[in-house]
């Protein structure tokens, strides 16, 4: 548990306030106690004068102690005149008890040292206080003694009774220090801390209307000094809180210009990946491209027929395949020149691949040799018709400037599965049907099948 600075102020300041009082009452009950027991005995000696007085006149009288009349009663009016005396008696100076105030008496004080004339001593004994008097003939004439005993309860009684009064006083009047002290302390400490704390805990860092509010406040005590090291406080927290900002501005906008940078170098590079792409597309379509003709190359076209024939290995579909080689085309080139010869290429090319269909793939292998792969048919007449298409195509003369040429064509057929089951055995087989065709002077033929090595069509016979 915590407690708070007010309060342990408060408590030390008390505890203080009460040792204090403490050690005043007790030095103060010292002081009445002192008095109290002077007076007491004062009063005794008063009285222990008064009975030796009157025993010196009677004494002086020519009487004997046992003439004087009533002394009793003299003894005890001198008891009964002061509430605080317990007891008196006469004593003759050899201590024999002449007269006394009540019955029990007092002991003669045999051992002490008596008191001189004209002086008196006081006894203290455990029942009390006792005055003893010497009761004086002319000069220095001892006759006696007179002795008057304060009891011992009603001594205590009598002293103690002013110190309880001043104790009591001594608390009432703490208790009304107490609370004024209480009013004071809160006037001057409690309430400006528990405004203190308040308005810390309300404080915003950094706030300029608080730390105007903070600047304004008067107090000149400490407390005013905690204020001004708070107004001190928050116009740190201001400043660092404006450098913050700052510094976060210029960061923001370092990133800022740093991400357009980063963007626009994204840009390019997206861009330069594009270019690169198109680039790698273009010089892909070069490489699988005849530049010719703008057909399908024989690079591109092995790969391809490779898969075409994984395909239709996998489906069980037949494949064909169509070799043909012009005839009469290095004439042209030689006659004419390449220029020729290349325009030459390029017209039957495009004529030839208009006669193909949408599923056909044509291919210049090179020279003037070309390819075209066919969906087929299990049976051959549509690579047939195919044929005698291109055949067709060749019978129109080429015109290119002002000349009108003529071609021919030698064409071989080959289907997958029947005349090959890998690609070379198939090429080989249209390769061979093609020259076989060439040899019969153009034409179209089909490779012969495994089983029989007749050619089972010709061109010739049909055409
Ligand atoms: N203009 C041109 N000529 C080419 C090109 N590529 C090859 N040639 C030529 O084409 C000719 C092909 O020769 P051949 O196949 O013997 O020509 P052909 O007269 O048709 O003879 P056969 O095929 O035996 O009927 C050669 O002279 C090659 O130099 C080309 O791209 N352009």
């Amino acid at each position: 548990m915590t407690i708070s600075l007010p309060l342990r102020i408060n408590l030390i300041s008390l505890v203080f306030a009460a040792l204090v009082a403490t050690v005043l009452t007790v030095i103060g009950g010292a002081f009445i106690y002192q008095q109290q027991r002077q007076n007491a005995i004062a009063r005794a000696q008063i009285a222990s004068d008064e009975l030796a007085s009157r025993a010196e006149r009677l004494l002086g009288m020519q009487l004997r102690y046992e003439d004087f009349l009533g002394f009793d009663e003299q003894c005890s009016a001198v008891i009964r005149n002061d509430p605080l005396l317990s007891e008196s008696a006469l004593f003759n100076e050899r201590g024999i008890q002449q007269y006394r105030s009540n019955a029990g008496g007092i002991a003669w004080p045999i051992g002490e040292s008596l008191p001189e004339p004209g002086s008196t001593r006081t006894l203290t004994t455990h029942n009390g206080v006792i005055v003893v008097h010497p009761v004086v003939l002319g000069k220095d004439n001892v006759r006696g003694y007179t002795i008057v005993a304060i009891n011992s309860e009603t001594l205590l009684r009598e002293t103690f009774r002013p110190i309880g009064w001043l104790v009591l006083s001594g608390m009432a009047l703490f208790i009304v220090g107490l609370v004024i002290q209480q009013g004071i302390f809160w006037r001057a400490v409690g309430r400006p801390l528990a405004r203190l704390v308040r308005t810390a805990d309300e404080l915003r860092p950094g706030d300029p209307a608080q730390i105007v509010a903070l600047q304004q406040l008067t107090e000149k005590d400490d407390i005013g000094r905690v204020y001004a090291a708070l107004a001190r406080l928050m116009q740190r927290l201001a400043d660092a809180r404006n450098e913050l900002v700052a510094q976060n501005t210029q960061l923001e906008a370092a990133v800022r210009e740093r991400t357009d940078q980063l963007e626009k170098a994204n840009a390019e590079l997206a861009l330069d990946i594009e270019r690169r792409k198109e680039l790698e597309d273009e010089l892909r379509t070069l490489a699988s491209t005849d530049s010719l003709t703008g057909l399908a190359n024989r690079s591109f076209i092995m790969p391809y027929l490779e898969r075409r024939l994984e395909q239709a290995r996998r489906n069980y579909s037949p494949l064909g395949v169509v070799i043909l080689d012009f005839d009469g085309f290095k004439n042209i080139n030689d006659t004419y020149g390449h220029a020729v010869g290349d325009q030459a290429l390029q017209i039957m090319g495009r004529r030839i691949e208009q006669v193909c269909r949408q599923s056909d793939v044509l291919a210049r292998l090179g020279g003037d040799e070309f390819l075209i792969a066919f969906e087929a048919f299990l049976d051959d007449t549509q690579a047939e018709a195919l044929c005698r298409r291109i055949i067709m195509l060749f019978e129109q003369p080429l015109q290119i400037n002002s000349l009108s040429l003529k071609l021919g064509v030698s064409i071989g057929v080959a289907m997958f599965p029947r005349n090959g089951s890998d690609l070379v055995a198939l090429l080989t087989a249209a390769d061979r049907a093609m020259y076989q065709a060439k040899s019969e002077g153009g034409g179209f033929h089909f490779a012969p099948t495994s089983h029989t090595l007749t050619p089972h069509v010709s061109n010739q016979a049909s055409l």
